[in-house]
């Protein structure tokens, strides 16, 4: 006899399909750039624990009270600046990723992405996998090095989704790929033609990472280890013995101290003892966004001519470049080998 269930919902995934999914997530990002989304976005993002580990009593009356009613408007300009027709860079690069990987991975493997602040959510997009019948799950989080600020808390977004489960899908996740060769690789291939393109010889290349609070690496994050692996093995990989590298640090946030050296620090620095070319390239970002397009290429110029420097470059990201796409598909098919 054939056993029929009764009673389920229309959605309920009663026959097994073995199907296999891949959530690409990044950070996320504001829906428009204008003040009251931009508000929205931030209220969730500074209320993540992880993000801002003071505790909420301390925090909660700082950010309702001080940040949330001057920062959007500040922020909001910002994102004007380099918001384009497919909305934010960073959600429309993250996008442009997961159809890249689609078409990489082929039929066996659906692929979406989600934002793990805003939309699309990270819960809403696994519902999606898992309703079109994906038992196994790759959750990858497209940050090359670990910081518990962005890594972790995808990772913990996610399992507060599986609590809710009882039938749960099978969860991976992509490990950080900080010192992987084939992400070093593909930036010394990507960053070395970006170079060779330009118009003039820099000087310095300064790689600028994203920052964070020092006390974090007190801590045990192993962020600002990352980082550094990351710039040592992409400037021995770069060989070029000319272009003299230098590891920087940028977005500060708050008043607390931040790992240094900061990048608009240095930038103006340089540009004081003499250095008339600079480029800068953000290897931590896989995407470009606001942290890029507008603190570096925008902000980043203006403080190095301001301050005396002559020529300057913002490389780009890896974003959906062919360089790009053939390492995060090389990194996804082995995470998936022996589910495929
Ligand atoms: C790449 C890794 C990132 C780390 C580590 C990180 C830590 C971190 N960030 C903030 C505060 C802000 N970050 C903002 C934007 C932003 N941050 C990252 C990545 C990392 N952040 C990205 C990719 C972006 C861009 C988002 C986009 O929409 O393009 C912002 C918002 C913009 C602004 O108002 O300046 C804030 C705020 C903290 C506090 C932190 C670690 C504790
Ligand atoms: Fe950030
Ligand atoms: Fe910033």
């Amino acid at each position: 006899m054939t056993w029929t269930p009764q009673n389920l919902p229309a959605d309920h995934p009663s026959v097994a399909s073995g199907k296999i999914g891949v959530l690409v997530v990044n950070l996320g990002t504001p829906t428009a750039p204008d003040a009251p989304s931009v508000k929205r976005y931030l209220a969730e993002f500074l209320s993540d624990p992880r993000v801002i580990e003071i505790p909420a009593l301390v925090w909660q009356p700082i950010l309702r009270g001080i940040i949330l009613n001057t920062r959007p408007k500040k922020s909001a300009h910002a994102y004007q600046q380099v918001w384009t027709d497919e909305g934010s860079p960073l959600a429309a690069i993250t996008a442009q990723q997961a159809c890249g990987l689609q078409q990489r991975l082929g039929d066996g493997v659906m692929v979406d992405w989600a934002m793990r602040y805003g939309a699309p959510s990270i819960p809403d997009q696994l519902d999606k996998l898992m309703q079109a019948g994906c038992e196994r799950i790759l959750l990858a989080p497209l940050y090359p090095q670990y910081c518990a600020a962005t890594t972790a808390t995808v990772v913990d977004k996610a399992g507060d989704w599986l609590r809710e489960k009882r039938w749960q899908p099978s969860l991976r996740t992509l490990p950080p790929y900080h010192d992987d060769p084939t992400y070093i690789a593909a930036l010394a291939q990507d960053l070395g033609a970006q170079l060779d393109a330009l118009a003039f010889q820099p000087e310095v290349l300064l790689l600028s990472f994203h920052g964070m609070p020092a006390r974090t690496l007190e801590l045990g994050d192993p962020y600002h280890c990352h980082c550094m692996k990351t710039a040592r093995l992409l400037e021995a990989a770069l060989a070029r013995p000319a272009l003299r590298m230098v590891t920087t640090f940028q977005s500060r946030f708050g008043r607390a101290k931040w790992l240094e050296p900061a990048t608009d620090v240095v930038l103006e620095a340089e540009a004081k003892k003499g250095t008339r070319r600079i480029a800068i390239a953000a290897p931590g970002f896989s995407a470009d966004c606001l942290e890029t397009l507008e603190e570096l290429a925008i902000r980043g110029r203006e403080q190095f001519t301001e301050a005396g420097g002559e020529q300057f470059a913002a490389l780009s990201c890896l974003n959906a470049g062919d360089a790009g796409m053939a390492m995060l598909e090389a990194l996804m098919r082995r995470e998936l080998a022996g589910w495929l």
